[in-house]
């Protein structure tokens, strides 16, 4: 008979025999969503037996895993800053490092301010459902190019009852918005094409090309952004944009360039250049 322990030890055992570095999580995460059960329960109650749908559905699981495809891109879903995002063929994979941004702009703004955000580049809508949930007064306009991220974003939206307070258009960065805005993120695609020929191909065939390509030195979304938000922000207002680790300086200049002040880079966990902000004063 199989059951939940043994299912989960099988999954574990293949994953650490093939490498991956997350195996014992890989398992625990796969083995529980193909039972539609809870990842502590399979520790609850490993001797639970499981059925013969429950154990298929655990070996492709298996399968997509060991053939490299991302825990998250198999499960469909991912978590961010506390909320379950649901993801799509068009939606990036939210990273943990796009949590160094959020947290960044919250500690810079008021959570009783009304704000008015834009989410530039919004995929799975993770930036700006993560400030709607932690600034209460708020209100988002979020776009993208893909109608299937927007389609995604929206159903997220939705999921956590932010849908109220949140617009999804379909735009090229910041084209078709009204000025006034208060906040202006950003994780914009920022790979440079030496970058995109070397990337994990987890990543590289797994990620919206439209996700990632930053143009030929990875800056070509920057360009447009600096000069775009800073005519867009009222006085006062901010912009923070998620960077690549080597581009602090590049960005930085770039911000400066169209005429934010007190410009900022913000390091992530393991010490990276990870965010840049700049002030319209
Ligand atoms: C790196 S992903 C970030 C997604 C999401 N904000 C996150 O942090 O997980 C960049 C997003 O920008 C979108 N995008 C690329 N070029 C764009 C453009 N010119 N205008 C609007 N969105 C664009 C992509 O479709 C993608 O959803």
């Amino acid at each position: 008979m199989q059951t939940r322990g043994r299912l989960y030890r099988h999954l574990r055992d293949r994953f650490r025999a093939a490498g991956l570095p997350t195996a014992d999580l890989d398992a625990r995460l796969l083995a529980a969503a193909a039972l539609g059960i809870d990842p502590a329960s399979l520790v609850l109650d490993p001797d639970e037996a499981v059925s013969g749908e429950g154990a298929a559905l655990a070996e492709a699981h298996l399968q997509h895993r060991l053939a490299g495809m991302p825990v998250g891109r198999i499960l469909g879903r991912r978590e961010f800053f506390g909320l379950e995002l649901a993801l799509s063929a068009g939606t990036l994979e939210p990273r943990p490092d796009t949590e160094i941004l959020v947290e960044a702009v919250l500690a810079r703004v008021s959570p009783e301010a009304p704000l008015r955000i834009a989410d530039l580049g919004t995929g799975t809508g993770a930036i700006c459902l993560a400030l709607l949930g932690r600034l209460p007064l708020a209100l988002a306009l979020a776009v993208d190019l893909s109608p299937d991220a927007l389609a995604t974003a929206r159903g997220n939206a939705l999921r956590h009852g932010l849908a109220g307070r949140v617009l999804f258009l379909q735009g090229d960065y910041a084209a078709a918005l009204a000025p006034g805005l208060d906040v202006i993120v950003s994780n914009p695609p920022y790979i440079s094409h030496a970058e995109l020929a070397a990337l994990d191909p987890g990543v590289r065939d797994h990620d919206p090309i439209l996700a990632l390509d930053g143009g030929a030195d990875g800056l070509d979304a920057y360009r447009v952004l600096a000069p775009q938000c800073h005519d867009l922000l009222r006085h006062g207002g901010l912009l923070a944009c998620e960077i690549g680790a080597a581009q602090g300086a590049s960005v930085a200049g770039l911000f400066a360039a169209a005429g934010f002040q007190r410009i900022e880079i913000v390091q992530d966990l393991a010490g990276l250049d990870r965010v840049v902000l700049g002030w319209k004063i």
